[in-house]
């Protein structure tokens, strides 16, 4: 059963920003298409505000992709435009929180692998396990700039992303997605869906982050005790089982939990992650182990003990539907302690 979410009040629309992303033609997600608007992107940015606000510049990552990099009181991070995919979150005197891949991303239609991808409108392969391309294509398509600024806490970012004819052609709906990311002593994402069309549709969501990790046979991911998951790894001890305690990693994961909205921590050596969430009815627990990790040509063979993803969204029986002018935010609020 999908839930359905009730309307939010209107907000002010969205300011323009200097650039925003425009129609591909064909109706597809061709690499090609995607890197043409971020070389249009890149150059009106550059010329524009290559400096965002104090602290704050719009710069280029992995593929010459443009990249926004914080430097602030609190915490140094990145997001890039491509996708809104954080990739980078350094509370000041912590170490790196976020995992991300050393192998070089390289532009072309996958998802960077690592930081906290996007997954909308739909997990995996969606619902019915036939949608493609996987995770959906809000992680593979540049957002636009809404507004950087300063605040007490950190740097607030926020991206956002309609749609256009290559969305429409994989997901005849109309929307407004808005990104909202706070750099600070907490690293806050807060993503609002919102229909501006004139029909109801349901959606899958997810903020698929990666964690850095000491040694994932090592952790214990707590939060979790009592709740049933299924767990599509092959070769998973069970398809489904219900949790009696915290959670060990000890062959590739693949498990999702739905219905559950508590917050979760991995406890490791290197810190404790604390991952709250709202507006979330879903988490996904991943890690390839060691044959997966050698399959996929993003991932270095030897890095899978350094990661685990604890994923925050509604999936599945979580999906969201919304009304003609419905809303609705999800947020995850991440800690070190
Ligand atoms: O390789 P991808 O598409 O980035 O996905 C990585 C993993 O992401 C997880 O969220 C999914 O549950 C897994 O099934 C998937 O393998």
């Amino acid at each position: 059963m999908h839930r359905t979410v009730e309307a939010t009040s209107d907000r002010e629309p969205p300011s323009t920003g200097p650039w925003r992303p425009t129609a591909a033609s064909g109706g597809n997600l061709a690499a090609t298409v995607v890197r043409r608007h971020y070389r249009r992107a890149m150059a009106q940015e550059l010329s524009e505000r290559s400096e965002l606000a104090p602290g704050v510049t719009l710069t280029t990552g992995e593929a010459g992709l443009p990249m926004i990099r914080v430097e602030c009181g609190p915490a140094t991070g990145s997001i890039y435009l491509h996708g809104a995919h954080v990739v980078e979150w350094v509370p000041v005197g912590r170490g790196s929180a976020l995992w991300l891949s050393a192998v070089p991303y390289d532009g072309g239609g996958a998802l960077i692998r690592g930081g906290v991808p996007i997954c909308f409108p739909w997990f995996g392969n969606g619902p019915d396990g036939t949608r493609s391309p996987l995770h959906g294509f809000a992680g593979r398509l540049p957002w636009a700039i809404e507004e950087v600024r300063g605040t007490d806490d950190g740097v607030l970012v926020v991206l956002h992303l309609t749609e256009s004819p290559a969305t429409t052609a994989q997901w005849p709906h109309l929307f407004e997605a808005t990104y909202q990311v706070l750099f600070g002593e907490k690293l806050r994402l807060s993503l609002q869906i919102r229909n501006t069309g004139t029909e109801a549709f349901t959606f899958e969501q997810a903020l698929h982050s990666y964690f850095n990790v000491n040694d994932v046979a090592g952790i214990a991911i707590r939060g979790l005790e009592g709740e049933t998951y299924t767990d599509r790894a092959p070769g998973a001890a069970a398809a489904t089982g219900v949790l009696s305690g915290p959670m060990h990693i000890v062959a590739e994961t693949d498990r999702v939990f739905e219905g559950t909205s508590a917050p979760t921590y991995i406890q490791d050596t290197l810190h404790t992650v604390r991952i709250a969430k709202t507006g979330a009815a879903s988490t996904v627990v991943w890690n390839p182990w060691s044959d997966k990790a050698e399959a996929m040509p993003d991932f270095g063979d030897d890095e899978w003990p350094w990661m685990v993803c604890v994923e925050t969204g509604n999936v599945r029986s979580d999906a969201i539907t919304l009304s003609p002018g419905q809303a609705h935010t999800m947020t995850t609020t991440i800690t070190l302690d």
